[in-house]
């Protein structure tokens, strides 16, 4: 149970990807509404890839990821949190009010809920360590709870994107898998579930039935870049970094199969794969 409350906490990470239809979109926010009424305490931390780059095409501005981080000019970052708060987030927002909840529209930026720090990207090319600069391209430096626990303790639901700025102002993008993992490490979310379009993590991509149920994070080094690659990378890291930070369980889940999500928080029903301390 989380410290402060005797309800259970979820936190939701839903990605772009999974927004695109909006049937799909409804199904989630419904599930989001069951967990409301059975008492659950519900955060959803937000993306908005396809979002983004349409927001970027429209602008002409070019898109580049380097380690599954958009490198982020101050120019793009103006259409990115157009895109995430003024697009996704309000959307979100107005469906689930719609289905008779009471949504707040946040970003880490409010009540300094989240402050970053300039991400680089570290690799090494011909031998030699090299330094990427990904321009206004950030980490979750810390977080301070008061707010969504604050809004929950109310019976707002907090609907939280992936923008966050430094102790000076300066504004950053952060992937939202990762702000998502630190959110859920620190609020000590007893379910983090982050949603996506595969049944979990799977051995052989090609192959449904490969999908490791639990996975010790000791394991994970051994994974990284062989089994686990591309979009899998920052789930992985984001569940670590929430059950490192106090998260008491880590899934993650088939979010084109929304109706999983209330039965995986109410009922432990055990899909998709656990990552576990
Ligand atoms: N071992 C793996 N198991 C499952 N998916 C993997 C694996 N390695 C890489 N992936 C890729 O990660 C994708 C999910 O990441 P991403 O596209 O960023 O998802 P989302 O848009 O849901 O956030 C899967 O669709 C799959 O192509
Ligand atoms: C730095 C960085 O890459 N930020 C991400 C933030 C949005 C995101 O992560 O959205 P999904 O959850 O839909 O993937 C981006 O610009 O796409």
């Amino acid at each position: 149970m989380n410290a402060t409350e005797n309800k259970p906490l979820a936190l939701i990470k839903y990605g772009g990807n999974a927004m695109l239809n909006e049937g799909l979109k409804q199904a989630v926010v419904n599930n989001i509404k069951q967990l409301t009424e059975r008492g659950v305490q519900t955060v959803l931390v937000h993306g908005g890839g396809p979002f983004i780059k349409r927001a970027l095409d429209m602008a002409g501005i070019a898109s580049e990821f380097i380690g599954g981080h958009r490198k982020t000019t101050p120019e793009a970052l103006k259409y990115i949190e157009m895109a995430l708060k003024g697009e996704v987030n309000s959307s979100l927002v107005n469906l689930l009010n719609a289905s008779g909840l009471k949504a707040v529209g946040l970003s880490g930026k409010d009540g300094a809920m989240a402050i970053a720090r300039k991400r680089y990207h570290l690799a090494q090319e011909n031998g030699q360590d090299v330094k990427h600069d990904l321009g206004q391209v950030g980490d979750v430096e810390s977080i301070d709870t008061t707010l969504p626990r604050t809004l929950l303790q109310h019976g707002f639901l907090p609907v939280i994107t992936c923008i966050a700025s430094d102790k000076k102002g300066n504004d950053y993008n952060i992937n939202a898998d990762m702000f998502a993992g630190a959110l859920a490490g620190a609020l000590a979310a007893d379910d983090y579930l982050v949603l996506t379009d595969v049944d979990g993590l799977l051995r052989d991509l090609n192959d449904p039935a490969s999908i490791i149920r639990e996975l010790p994070l000791s394991e994970l080094p051994s994974l990284m870049g062989t089994v686990i690659k591309g979009g899998m990378i920052p789930k992985l890291e984001s569940c670590e970094a929430a059950l490192r930070g106090g998260a008491r369980r880590a899934r993650i889940v088939n979010g084109t199969q929304p109706d999983t999500i209330a039965k995986a928080v109410l009922s432990s029903h055990s899909t998709g794969t656990e990552i576990c301390l």
